[in-house]
């Protein structure tokens, strides 16, 4: 089938390379010219893995290709997946612009029938939005349908989620039309959940609020923990073993990040308000998740007293291991107030780089250990699997004081005091 695919984000990369390993013929297309020549070159602009190795694949397979040329591209291909950011306004509603941008491209070039499906994440009711954008930017009477297939997949694993889905969505009306994308994910083993336009964005949007609902919960659960000197994955695998709440997305931490999280529970409660319904619970999930890394500063704060001229090693940049994204990273926010009480803050992150506004005020080691050296006090704030690789008894010697404070509980708190460090988690002693 030929496919296009409409921005070369995270998603549209993705999406355009499991349809080119399905056997399609893909054609991806950005505003953003430099995107298009790296992945033209088989560069990604993102770090994802696995997803270097299908990209150099399916360019040499000719399965995919990577173009400006917008107009051909909406005229020889028969699907179209719109999957261009939904980033937040400053209300927390979900900004609509780019999606209405792709819409009206499409419209003023529609000169015959085509299915378009609406890949990213938008607010119940905006498929019939997109229907009229096209509609009233179309200059040929010809007739289309609007779909909608929200995406689920993770960063850090986004080629195995999307291949290995635990569902498929589908928002359809056409039956012809819901025929074909069946046909188009065939090969992918999973349930087809067929629905309406706004379930199918209702439930992505639902789905994203409840695991951000599940990660609120055990944070503040961890904080009674803490002063009832119980230790938080205990109780959440108690808990979880209960298959009616699942063991996953029960680790307590410093908060959830991320590009999609924090701005989707902020759109539904949006959604909610619009709609004069009381969603309070996931205004305090999102409050919740606001204090979270202030709570780990406050642990900080009690041990060192004042942070003036003292040396933090922060261990993790991005806002969950496996990715280079930096978006809503509470690492970000902790490290800036780090600076805000005087300290001087060394980061490490594998993959990650720091943001243009922190480059002057922090110093990225190239290793863990590096920035552990001298340092009055280490801080985690990314699950990194290679942190629990850290020679740790040597590194003890090496710091000017022994403290870790273990913003993602990935350390073995018994092991850790065993060695000699001050170890405080969150929810974790
Ligand atoms: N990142 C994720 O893990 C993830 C997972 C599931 C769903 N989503 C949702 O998918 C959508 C895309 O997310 P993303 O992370 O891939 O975003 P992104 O910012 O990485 O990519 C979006 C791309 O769209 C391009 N674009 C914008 N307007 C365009 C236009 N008119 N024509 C062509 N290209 C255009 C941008 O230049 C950019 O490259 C969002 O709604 C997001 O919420 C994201
Ligand atoms: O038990 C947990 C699980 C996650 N997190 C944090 O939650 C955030 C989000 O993690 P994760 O969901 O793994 O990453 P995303 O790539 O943001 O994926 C989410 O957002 C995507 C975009 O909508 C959806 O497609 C995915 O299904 C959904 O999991 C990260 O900061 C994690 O550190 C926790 O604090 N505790």
């Amino acid at each position: 089938m030929n496919v296009l695919i409409i921005g070369a984000g995270y998603v549209g990369t993705t999406t355009g390379l499991i349809f080119a390993e399905l056997g399609h013929s893909v054609t991806v297309i950005d505003v953003d010219q430099k995107k298009i020549n790296d992945l033209q070159k088989g560069i990604l602009f993102f770090y994802e893995p696995g997803l270097d190795t299908l990209l150099t694949k399916h360019i040499a397979s000719g399965n995919i290709t990577f173009e400006m040329d917008h107009q051909k591209a909406i005229k020889d291909n028969p699907l179209i997946f719109i999957c261009v950011g939904t980033p937040q306004n400053q209300d927390g509603s979900a900004n609509l612009d780019f999606l209405r941008e792709a819409s009206e491209f499409i419209g003023s070039n529609l000169y015959e029938y085509k299915i378009i499906v609406i890949k990213s994440t938008v607010p119940a009711g905006t498929s019939k939005q997109v229907k009229g954008w096209i509609e009233y930017t179309k200059k040929d009477p010809v007739s289309f349908d609007v779909l909608s297939n929200p995406e689920f997949l993770r960063e850090g694993s986004a080629l195995h989620d999307a291949l290995y889905p635990d569902r498929i969505i589908l928002g359809s009306e056409n039956d012809q039309a819901t025929a074909l994308l069946q046909e188009l994910y065939k090969g992918i083993k999973a349930p087809f959940i067929v629905t309406s336009p706004s379930a199918a964005e209702l439930i992505k949007y639902t789905a994203n609020s409840f695991l951000a609902t599940k990660i609120s919960f055990i944070n503040e659960i961890a904080i009674l923990c803490d002063k009832l000197h119980i230790n938080v994955q205990d109780v959440a695998k108690g808990v979880g073993l209960d298959i009616r709440i699942g063991p996953l997305f029960l680790d307590a931490g410093i908060g959830y990040g991320g590009s999609c999280f924090p701005k989707d529970v902020l759109a539904l409660i949006d959604t909610a308000k619009k709609n004069n319904v009381d969603l309070s619970i996931l205004e305090k999930v999102h409050a919740v998740n606001e204090n979270q890394p202030g709570y780990l500063l406050k642990k900080i704060k009690t041990r060192l007293i004042s942070l003036s001229a003292k040396k933090i090693a922060v261990l993790g940049l991005s806002f969950k291991a496996q990715t280079d994204d930096i978006r809503q990273s509470p690492s970000l926010k902790i490290i800036k107030d780090l600076i805000s009480e005087g300290a001087m803050v060394e980061i490490h992150d594998p993959v990650a780089k720091l943001p243009g506004d922190l480059m002057d005020k922090v110093f990225q080691k190239a290793s863990a250990e590096e920035a552990m050296i001298n340092a009055d006090a280490i801080l985690i704030c990314t699950d990194w699997p290679h942190y629990k690789k850290i020679d740790w008894p040597d590194l003890k010697n090496k710091m000017k004081s022994p403290i870790v404070f273990d913003g993602r509980n990935m350390l073995d708190a018994a092991e850790m005091k065993s060695i000699g460090y001050i170890y405080e988690g969150i929810g974790c002693e």
